[in-house]
Formats: structure tokens, C-alpha cells, sequence
């Protein structure tokens, strides 16, 4: 029997031969991902046994993230709590707010995760770098605690899941509408800690930026996290980072390695996507019903990027923010931000009418710039629906892709892209 990506990522991390689904291991960690919301527990944790260091400064990246620029006193002390460990222990690896940005999108463009790695942080979309190969987890704060402390931490193996997506996604059709089809089939829960592990031709020629809108939603299916094999596309893009095939491990899974589950998905059978409240598993086909929306939001680590934002600039070019609609978009990066800039972009959003934020988490989760208020409709890039996840608990939450959300704040009810696309064609 052979084994998969992630087996093997993990059996090289616990000095063993092979792994079998169900085992608890001890694994080193090659990277600890910090952000200002989850580590200061951790730290307390470890201060209050004389446990207070690093395993290895190099090896912990810090990003202030959520609550940056503090929004109030309380959020202002975590990102100095922080700032002042990162001095404290001469963590290089610290971007801080100007530099940086939604911790996961700042690391997966830093060169610093590499394929066959073992990533942790305390948050639940780390996930989000399994697109490079890399076995990447979000884990709660004892477990961070230990991470930071001894550079290792207790996995149960995880079974695997296969998706396969084959064919070629129509026009209109993204990602983010793939891997709400997927959910929308399994189920919140379909992918209970699992590895979603994702191969089929529409992957091998998705770029990268894709691919991580996929592996970041594993955790929406309740996964452990997503995979995507290195391939020449991976390659490039860590080449692009200063980072050479010769400086990681890549593994392939094997031909008759074990699968809890395998699933198929024909890309071409896709529509644009839209999970209903309140729950990412809700997925109906936008345009559906004609449901008007007071706010749109584009943004966050699953659909902050560049390509995302120049997806929204061709929808907007030349046209309006609907009246009544506040629309908020979120470059995930401080670099995306001014990518965004020099393209231009930024001019196009500004003259639709629309607010352009600085990088951070804030509106995704409904901390900050962007909170929504009793009955507010928002359709959002972002990958959570739940009740109050923007803000108030009556406001209803729908997910989709940006240019999803685009064509929605333009017409100010949930449409279908593909409708507005065609309209910039003539
Ligand atoms: C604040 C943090 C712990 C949380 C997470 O882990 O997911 C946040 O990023 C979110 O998306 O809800
Ligand atoms: S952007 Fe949203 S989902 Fe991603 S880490 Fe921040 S709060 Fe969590």
C-alpha cells in the first residue's frame, strides 16, 4: 500500500518509514506561523511555566493581521504583546503592519514555506499553503504554545480525500466557485479532518493563486488541510521568490496510495456559485434569486489577490457601484495593494464608487472597516457565512467569487458575472 502527500510529509517529520491514517505522531514543525489574535494565549501559557522562548527565531514568521491597525486599546495591547516578543526573542520574520498584511497570503508569498514542510499557526485557514505542498494546520493555542516552545506538535495522520476536477471551467467561473461546488456537495462537515488532496487537469494548469483559494477552504469542509502536488507551476512561482528546486523536498503520492474518499468534479459543469446563509456548504447558482445587497465585500485570504482584484476592475471599468451599496475591497497584501496601484486598478475601484481598505482581516470576520449592521445583506469573497461573522447576528452573509461580488455591487441584487461580461463585450 502506498501512501500520499501528506502521509509522507508527516512520516519525514516523525522519523518514521511510513504513517497509517489514525496514529498520533510527534512531528517537527519547520514553520510557526504568529499572528497578534492567538499567540498572545500561547505566550501567557508559556510564561506562566518559565517556558518562555523559541525553539528557533528563524523558523517563526510573525504577522499582525486581524486587529491592525488597532481599532481599539484592547487590540492595540495584543499587537504590542506581539511586537515586543518579536524583539524579545530577535524573530526577523516579523512584517509588521505596513509591510505585510493577511498573515496567510503575506507567508504563501514569502519563499519562506516551502514544499514537504510542516506549517502550524493558530489559525484555521493555515491551510491556506498546502497549495505548495507543504503539510500547513491551523491548531489551537496549547498546541501553538508547544510549536513555539520545542518546534513540534502532535498530529493524529489524517485520512485523505481525493478531488478530482477535470475539463475546463466556462467563462465566469473560478476557483472559488469550484471549491463551493465541492462543499455544496460534501457538506461542512464532508471532509471531517481529512486531507482534501486535489489533482485532475483543470489543477495542473490552475496557477497558484487559484490553487490557494482551493487548499484555503479546506477547512469549510471541516478538513485537516489541503494539498496540491509541486508541479512546474509551483516550481516557477517559489523560483520567482528566490527559492530553487534544490532547497525542498517534494513528494508525489504514490499510484496505489489509500483514499478514504475520491470524488470528481467536471470544471465545465460549474457555475458561478453563491453559499446562501449560513453555512459555505448552502451553494445555489448566482442569479438564482434576485436578492438585493446592501454591502459587497471583496477581500480576505481566500480572494484578496491580484488576479481577484483584476477580476473586480473588469467588471467595474466604466461602470458604478449601485446606489444604497457599500461596497469594501480588501487588497490582502501591503505589495498586492500597490500592484493594485501601478495597474491602475485602484483608480478604476475609486471611480466606481467604491471604498478601498488597507490590508488586514477586519471585515471578514466582522472586527473592524466594515462591520455589518442589523439586516444588512452582504455578499462577500471571504469563505464564512456564519451568524455574526461580519457583525450583527441578523445580517445575512452570502459567499462567492469577486468577480461575483463585482457584478452584485453594480447591479445591487446577486448576479450572475457571466451576465455583466458580456454586456463589457459589446
Ligand atoms: C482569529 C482566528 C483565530 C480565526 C481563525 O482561526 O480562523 C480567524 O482568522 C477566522 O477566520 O475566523
Ligand atoms: S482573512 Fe478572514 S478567514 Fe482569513 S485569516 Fe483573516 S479573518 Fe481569518
Amino acid at each position: 500500500m502506498g501512501s500520499t502527500i501528506a502521509e509522507k510529509i508527516l512520516a519525514a517529520h516523525a522519523g518514521r518509514e511510513t504513517v497509517t491514517p489514525g496514529e498520533l505522531l510527534e512531528c517537527t514543525t519547520d514553520l510557526v506561523l504568529c499572528h497578534e489574535i492567538t499567540t498572545p494565549a500561547a505566550l501567557r501559557m508559556l510564561e506562566e511555566r518559565g517556558m518562555d522562548r523559541v525553539f528557533d527565531p528563524e523558523k517563526i514568521v510573525a504577522v499582525p493581521d486581524h486587529s491592525v491597525p488597532a481599532m481599539n486599546i484592547k487590540a492595540a495591547q495584543m499587537y504590542q504583546k506581539l511586537k515586543s516578543w518579536v524583539q524579545d526573542k530577535g524573530i526577523r520574520h516579523f512584517y509588521d503592519v505596513g509591510r505585510g498584511g493577511i498573515a496567510h497570503v503575506v507567508l504563501e508569498n514569502s519563499g519562506l514555506i516551502k514544499p514537504g514542510q510542516t506549517l502550524v499557526s493558530g489559525d484555521s485557514h493555515t491551510c491556506n499553503a498546502g497549495a505548495l505542498g507543504a503539510f500547513a494546520t491551523g491548531v489551537g493555542s496549547t498546541d501553538l504554545a508547544g510549536a513555539i516552545y520545542a518546534g513540534r506538535v502532535w498530529f493524529k495522520v489524517p485520512e485523505t480525500m481525493l478531488i478530482r476536477v477535470i475539463g475546463e471551467a466556462g467563462p465566469g467561473v473560478t476557483p472559488k466557485d469550484i471549491v463551493l461546488e465541492v462543499i455544496r456537495q460534501i457538506g461542512a462537515d464532508g471532509a471531517n479532518y481529512m486531507v482534501m488532496e486535489w489533482v485532475g487537469d483543470y489543477i495542473d494548469r490552475l496557477d497558484m493563486e487559484g490553487r490557494f483559494t482551493l487548499t484555503n477552504m479546506a477547512i469549510e469542509a471541516g478538513g485537516k488541510t489541503g494539498i496540491v502536488a509541486v508541479d512546474d507551476i509551483t516550481r516557477e512561482y517559489l523560483r520567482v521568490r528566490g527559492v530553487e528546486p534544490g532547497e525542498y523536498t517534494e513528494y508525489q503520492s504514490d499510484p496505489d496510495a489509500r483514499y478514504a474518499v475520491t470524488i470528481e468534479i467536471d470544471a465545465s459543469q460549474v457555475q458561478p456559485t453563491v453559499a446562501y446563509p449560513h453555512i459555505p456548504s448552502n451553494g445555489r447558482v448566482a442569479g438564482t434569486d434576485a436578492i438585493p445587497v446592501t454591502h459587497a465585500y471583496v477581500g480576505s485570504c481566500t480572494n484578496g489577490r491580484i488576479s481577484d482584484l483584476r477580476e473586480v476592475a473588469q467588471i467595474l471599468r466604466g461602470r458604478r457601484v449601485a446606489d444604497g451599496v457599500q461596497m469594501i475591497i480588501v487588497p490582502a497584501t501591503q505589495a498586492i495593494w500597490k500592484q493594485a496601484a501601478v495597474e491602475g486598478l485602484m483608480e478604476i475601484f475609486v471611480d466606481a464608487g467604491a471604498t478601498v481598505s488597507y490590508p488586514s482581516c477586519g471585515a471578514c470576520l466582522g472586527m473592524h472597516t466594515g462591520v455589518l449592521g442589523p439586516n444588512d445583506v452582504c455578499i462577500s469573497s471571504s469563505n464564512r457565512n456564519f451568524v455574526g461573522r461580519m457583525g450583527d447576528p441578523t445580517a445575512q452573509i452570502y459567499l462567492a467569487s469577486p468577480a461575483t461580488v463585482a457584478a452584485s455591487a453594480v447591479t445591487g441584487v446577486i448576479t450572475d458575472p457571466r451576465t455583466m461580461q458580456a454586456e463589457a463585450a459589446d
